[in-house]
C-alpha cells in the first residue's frame, strides 16, 4: 500500500458526453437542450478538411451565444499530427468566451503531446488575459496512447477526463473489426461446442481506469457506433460502469438517456450502500471491524466501496 493518498477525480457529473460536428450548427441548440452532462463540439473527425475553418467559427460563436446551462462545454481539437490543431487552440482561446470548460485532445500518444497543448494554451491565456484556465480531456485511441497511458494521466493539472476511442484504437492496434465498441462476433472462446463471447475492449478500459484513478482523472467510455442497438449500448455501458468508468459518449441523441440510466446509481444500489454504511457504523460501535450484511461479509473496505456509490449519487443529485 502506497503512503500516497489517491487523489479524488473532479466532482462533476460526467455520465454522458454528447458529440456533434462543429460544421452542423443547426444541432447546437438541440445539444444544449439535451440531458447530457458534457457537450463535445467537434473540430476533428466528424468535420471534413474543407469545413474546418467554418466549423471553428461556428463553435466560437456558439460558445458565447448558446445557453449551455450547467453543462460542461468541451471542444475537440484536431490531432497533433495534423496542420489544424494549433489554429484550433489559438482561435478558440483568443476568440471564444470563457464559457468553454475543456479542450479535448484526440489521439494522444505520450505526455509530451499534452505538454505541447498546455504550453500553447498557457501562452494564449496569458497574452489575452483570460481568467479561467481551460481544462483538458484526452482520448486514448492508439497503441502509443495505451502504452503510455499512465504518463498521459499524470501529464497536466489541467487534465480532467480520459476517454477510450474505440474506432481509432481498433485501427491503430490492427484489430480485425470495423465495429465501434460492443461485442465482436469472432471474439469468443469455444467450450463444449458453445461460444462464449469475451470483451476485446476490457483490458484497455481497465488500463485507463487504473491510470485515471492513480492521478485523479475521470475515466470515460467512448463511442458505441451502432445507435440502433440500445441493448448493445446498455451492455457495454454497464461493463464500463462496473470497471470504474463514470460515463460514456453519445454519438446520437437517443444514446443520452441510455448513458444517464446506466451511470446514475439506482435507488436500490444507493439504499444498499447506505445500509452497508449503517451496518458498519453499528459494528464500529460494538468494537468490530467486520460484520454480516444480507448473509455476506462487509468490513472496512466495504465502507469505501459503499461511499463510492453514495458520493456519486449525492454529487449527481446536487446538480
Ligand atoms: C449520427 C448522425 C450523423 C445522425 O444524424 P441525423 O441523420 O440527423 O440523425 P436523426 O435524423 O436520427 O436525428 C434525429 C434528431 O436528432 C437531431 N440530432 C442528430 N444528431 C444530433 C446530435 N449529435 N446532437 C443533438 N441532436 C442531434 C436531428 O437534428 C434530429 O432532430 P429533429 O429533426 O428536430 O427531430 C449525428 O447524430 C451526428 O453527427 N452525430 C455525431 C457524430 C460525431 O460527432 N462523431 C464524432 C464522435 S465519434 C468519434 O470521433 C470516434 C472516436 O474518436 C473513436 O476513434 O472511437
Ligand atoms: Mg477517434
Amino acid at each position: 500500500m502506497s503512503f500516497r493518498i489517491q487523489p479524488a477525480a473532479p466532482a462533476c457529473p460526467n455520465r454522458c458526453q454528447l458529440f456533434g460536428p462543429g460544421s452542423r450548427p443547426a444541432i447546437f441548440e438541440k445539444m444544449a437542450a439535451s440531458a447530457a452532462d458534457v457537450i463535445n463540439l467537434d473540430l476533428e473527425d466528424s468535420v471534413s478538411p474543407d469545413d474546418k475553418p467554418a466549423a471553428r467559427a461556428n463553435i466560437i460563436q456558439a460558445i458565447g451565444d448558446v445557453d449551455w446551462g450547467r453543462k460542461t462545454l468541451s471542444v475537440r481539437i484536431n490531432g497533433l499530427d495534423t496542420p489544424y490543431w494549433y489554429r484550433d487552440v489559438v482561435e478558440i482561446l483568443e476568440q471564444a468566451s470563457e464559457r468553454i470548460d475543456r479542450i479535448m485532445i484526440p489521439k494522444v500518444g505520450n505526455a509530451a503531446d499534452i505538454y505541447a497543448v498546455d504550453a500553447l494554451a498557457t501562452a494564449v491565456e496569458r497574452a489575452t488575459g483570460r481568467t479561467k484556465p481551460v481544462k483538458f480531456e484526452v482520448i486514448i485511441e492508439s497503441a502509443a496512447g495505451i502504452a503510455h497511458v499512465e504518463e498521459i494521466a499524470a501529464a497536466s493539472p489541467r487534465l480532467e477526463a480520459m476517454s477510450l476511442g474505440a474506432a481509432d484504437f481498433a485501427a491503430s492496434m490492427g484489430m480485425a473489426t470495423t465495429g465501434i465498441g460492443g461485442t465482436q462476433e469472432p471474439y469468443y472462446m469455444l467450450h463444449e461446442g458453445q461460444k462464449h463471447w469475451s470483451d476485446p475492449w476490457h483490458w484497455a478500459q481497465a488500463a485507463i481506469v487504473a491510470a485515471c484513478r492513480t492521478h485523479g482523472v475521470l475515466p470515460v467510455d467512448g463511442p458505441f457506433g451502432d445507435f440502433s442497438d440500445d441493448d448493445g449500448f446498455r451492455a457495454q455501458a454497464r461493463r464500463s460502469a462496473v470497471l470504474g468508468m463514470v460515463g460514456k459518449w453519445a454519438i446520437h441523441p437517443k444514446q443520452v438517456a441510455l448513458s444517464n440510466e446506466v451511470f446514475t446509481p439506482s435507488d436500490e444500489a444507493v439504499t444498499e450502500a447506505r445500509e452497508i454504511l449503517a451496518a458498519m457504523e453499528d459494528a464500529r460501535a460494538r468494537g468490530e471491524g467486520a460484520t454480516v450484511y444480507k448473509g455476506r461479509l462487509v468490513d472496512i473496505a466495504s465502507i469505501k466501496q459503499a461511499e463510492v456509490i453514495v458520493r456519486n449519487a449525492d454529487m449527481i443529485a446536487a446538480q
